[in-house]
């Protein structure tokens, strides 16, 4: 067991809006919060206070660790495995179709700029879609292209045949309108699922949107095919964004799970995160949610993909929970990376796969 594994980055660099430890006074000593950085020996305690309101006593002790640490260690939500499972199933249905109608799905692309995670992003999108059989159309314009243009492309696949998933990758160069050219992409065509009509019906009970963003939908997918039951449990959606906090959190209570929204305004919520037996954590901050905040054999789905810094080496990738301390608590959690980001890529072929099974009435 590596104990130092989540501690070496630079905490302060990142201070969280968030009453967690990461959101620290270095300064000076108030009060009597002893808590370590994520994952650090907790023998090694720093004095540190909450910034959430009124501040927390809260003591880590080398006992409590040790305790911990004979506890049995959490499940592993293996996503790069299930996704890959998912990708096989949708490798014989693109078979399955071509075969009986002579129709292969499509995925357009849209890349606006040069941001280099984007490019990233976007190569392994067209990487999964060739992995399984899938076209892709890739448009790349430059960061100062005019909204119009990207506009114009969008029209254009909406009216072509042979794409049936249109995906623009975000965020949008400053310069763009978003609202306008998420509106544009075709309700049909939408495989990301951002349309805000998309995102109204997934709002409505008796109503079902075209397309569910992909990101939550991987969430979803994982409890289900690991068996977690959400039915009548408690869960606590983190972080409220229209990408995944906010469609995490429908989606969860359409599964008929009763859920709370976490957000950088909430007071206390390490106490609301305590009482999930299900968290969705999709903030952006690194090792945010400590071992402290879940409660013993809670299920933790970590969206957050954040890279740090340690000792000046090449950028790691952390959640937004802190693995080391939350493993040895929760019955079962993602990795990152391994966990929900290959699940999003798998929903994205998968949207597309149903979009063009829609399209053309095939079963
Ligand atoms: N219109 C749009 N749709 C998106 O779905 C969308 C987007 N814009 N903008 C950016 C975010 C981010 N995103 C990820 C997808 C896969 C991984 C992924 O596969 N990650 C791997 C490895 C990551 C690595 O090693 O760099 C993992 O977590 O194991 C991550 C992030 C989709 N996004």
């Amino acid at each position: 067991m590596n104990l130092a594994d989540c501690s070496s980055h630079s905490a302060t660099a990142r201070l969280l809006h968030f009453g967690s430890p990461g959101a620290i006074y270095l300064r000076r000593f108030v009060g009597s919060l002893h808590v370590g950085r994520c994952g650090s020996n907790p023998t090694h305690v720093k004095t540190l206070r909450l910034r959430s309101n009124p501040p927390k006593t809260l003591t880590v002790t080398a006992a409590m660790a040790s305790e911990a640490e004979v506890a049995a260690s959490a499940k592993i939500i293996d996503g790069k495995m299930v996704a890959k499972e998912i990708r096989d199933e949708i490798t014989t249905e693109v078979s399955r179709m071509k075969d009986a109608i002579g129709v292969v799905p499509g995925l357009a692309v849209m890349l606006i700029g040069e941001r280099k995670d984007s490019a990233t992003y976007v190569r392994n999108k067209k990487k999964a879609c060739e992995s399984v059989g899938i076209n892709s159309f890739e448009v790349r314009l430059p960061e100062d292209s005019a909204e119009t243009e990207v506009l114009k492309f969008i029209s254009d696949f909406n009216d072509d045949p042979a794409v049936h998933g249109i995906l623009v990758q975000l965020p949008l160069p400053k310069h763009m309108n978003e609202q306008n050219i998420l509106n544009a992409v075709s309700i049909e065509k939408d495989v990301d699922g951002f349309h805000p009509l998309n995102i109204g019906r997934l709002a409505m009970r008796g109503r079902e949107p075209s397309f569910v963003p992909c990101t939550p939908k991987g969430c979803i997918e994982l409890l289900h095919r690991y068996g977690f039951q959400i039915k009548g449990k408690k869960a606590v959606v983190i972080g409220r964004s229209n990408i995944v906090g906010m469609p995490a959190a429908l989606l969860l209570q359409r599964e008929d799970a009763t859920v709370t929204i976490v957000h950088s305004r909430t007071q206390n919520p390490e106490q609301i995160v305590k009482e999930a037996d299900i968290v969705i954590s999709a903030v952006g901050q690194p090792d945010m949610v400590r071992g402290t905040w879940l409660k013993p054999g809670a299920v933790v789905i970590d969206v957050g993909i954040n890279p740090v810094e340690v000792r000046r080496l090449p950028l790691r990738l952390v959640g937004d929970v802190c693995y080391e301390e939350a493993r040895k608590v929760v019955s079962a959690i993602t990795p990152v990376p391994g966990g929900v980001g290959p699940m999003t890529i798998a929903m994205l072929l998968s949207n597309t796969l149903s979009s063009a099974k829609r399209i053309h009435n095939f079963q």
